[in-house]
């Protein structure tokens, strides 16, 4: 990969303003509770808390997969809260990517199409050159005809993760992206996803439980009930596992 194709940093692609979400189901469970917080363009921010914290429906809220009770999500700049379906998808569409632990693969399609299937349902015209170019990138030159069930759990995170860069998404995010693989092949994945933030540019955010893994980031957040109770700059393993401990026992 080449230096040059850094796209500097520019402002805030996720804004996350005093979002509340209840849910009605188990007696009213308010998983969010006035979370504020952004994401700025080129970063990589890991969303860390102990179980049932709120850390998905942050992301599904931020990504624009479910609608915050109150509050503002901001998606490069657009105030998303305002789009009617089918304006929502379709920024959704446009604009971010996702990997999740499960990868959402659709097995009847090859590795290929599934890499071209998001700008496929945004209707826009497949970047071939840029799909081939990601393809390399994650390692998968020559898997391009295999269908997902031919691929290993590592091999298809990284299917997953071509299919998030292909469209060139404003932000990327990324749920528990390791929590099926073994360690060495989840450090396989973590690096890819590191070399998307220095490389290209890409903004990741990345749900996990998992110490080593955030400290691939260059940013930790720690949920507790619903809010955000703290933050770590350039966090270490120790630092996050310490953290966490800290957030847990409160
Ligand atoms: N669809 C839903 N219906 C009812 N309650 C929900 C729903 N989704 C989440 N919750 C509740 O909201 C709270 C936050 O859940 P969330 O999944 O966001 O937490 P999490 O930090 O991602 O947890 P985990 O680490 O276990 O995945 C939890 O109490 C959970 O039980």
């Amino acid at each position: 990969m080449r230096n040059s194709d850094v796209t500097p940093a520019r402002g805030l692609v996720v804004e996350v303003l005093d979002v509340t979400k209840t849910y009605a189901g188990g007696g009213g469970v308010r998983a969010l509770d006035g979370v504020s917080v952004a994401f700025e363009a080129g970063s990589f921010c890991a969303v860390m808390g102990p179980s049932g914290s709120g850390k998905s429906t942050l992301l599904h809220c931020a990504a624009g997969l479910d609608r915050p009770d109150s509050g503002r999500v901001l998606l490069a700049g657009q105030d998303i809260g305002g789009l009617r379906e089918p304006r929502l998808t379709e920024a959704r569409r446009q604009r971010v990517g996702f990997v999740f632990q499960s990868y959402n693969l659709m097995d009847s399609l090859s590795v290929w199409h599934n890499v071209l299937l998001p700008q496929r349902l945004a209707g826009t015209r497949p970047d071939r050159d840029w799909a081939r170019e990601v393809m390399r990138r994650v390692g998968l030159t020559g898997r391009e005809d295999d269908r997902p069930g031919q691929l290993s759990g590592g091999q298809r995170q990284r299917v997953a993760l071509a299919r998030a860069l292909a469209s060139r998404p404003e932000v990327i995010f990324a749920d528990e992206p390791t929590g099926a693989l073994d360690l060495s092949t989840g450090r396989e994945v973590l690096g890819l996803l590191r070399e998307a933030v220095d490389q290209i540019g890409t903004t990741i955010v990345m749900v996990t439980h998992d110490p080593t893994a955030a400290a691939w980031a260059d940013r930790a957040v720690f949920l507790a009930d619903g809010r955000i109770v703290t933050e770590l700059a350039d966090p270490t393993a120790e630092k996050v596992a310490a953290q966490m401990t800290a957030v847990t026992i409160r």
